[in-house]
């Protein structure tokens, strides 16, 4: 059955008015750290400790956003069949809803370069209850701490 235009109506002025689907990847190396990087002076939450991603293109995969943005970002390569789902967030913004998608990767060719960041380190799951993260990040390191 059709819904009709206005069934919605009440909620209208609730609901974020885009999504915002970002990718993100913990990359885990041998020692069970993961790459953090930080957001440079210019940009919004600047400071704050981020898994390397950022936003799915239209008519781009998550997973082949997310390979894109590692090589964009850090200089190495995946493959989308390394990248394992790990968990997920939501974060409503000003403009609106983020939906972030982080994939665990443990694979991949190249060293990681600082390029767009303003540093980078890599840290044990724990560690980042102590680091200021955006707030999306927050209920996703408990996942990480368990899955790694
Ligand atoms: N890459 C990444 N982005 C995150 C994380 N947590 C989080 O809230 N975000 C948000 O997801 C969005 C990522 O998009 P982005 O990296 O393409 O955007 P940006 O703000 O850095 O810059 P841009 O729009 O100029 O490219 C940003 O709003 C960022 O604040 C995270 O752990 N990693």
């Amino acid at each position: 059955m059709q819904a009709s235009s206005d069934e919605h109506a009440p909620y209208q002025d609730v609901l974020p008015r885009s999504r915002l689907m970002v990718v993100a990847a913990a990359l885990v190396d041998a020692n069970g750290r993961v790459l953090l990087q930080q957001r440079p002076e210019g940009k919004t939450m600047a400071g704050l400790w981020e898994f390397p991603g950022g936003k799915v293109e239209p008519g781009e995969t998550p997973e082949a956003a997310l390979v894109r943005e590692l090589e964009e970002e850090l200089g190495i390569h995946t493959y989308e069949s390394c990248l394992a789902p790990a968990t997920f967030a939501s974060e409503v913004l000003n403009e609106a809803e983020l939906l972030l998608l982080l994939y665990v990767c443990r694979k991949w060719t190249g060293m990681p370069e600082l390029r767009h960041a303003a540093a980078m380190r890599w840290v044990k799951p724990v560690e980042m209850f102590a680091l200021p993260m955006p707030p999306a990040d927050l209920p996703m390191i408990g996942v990480l701490d368990a899955l790694i």
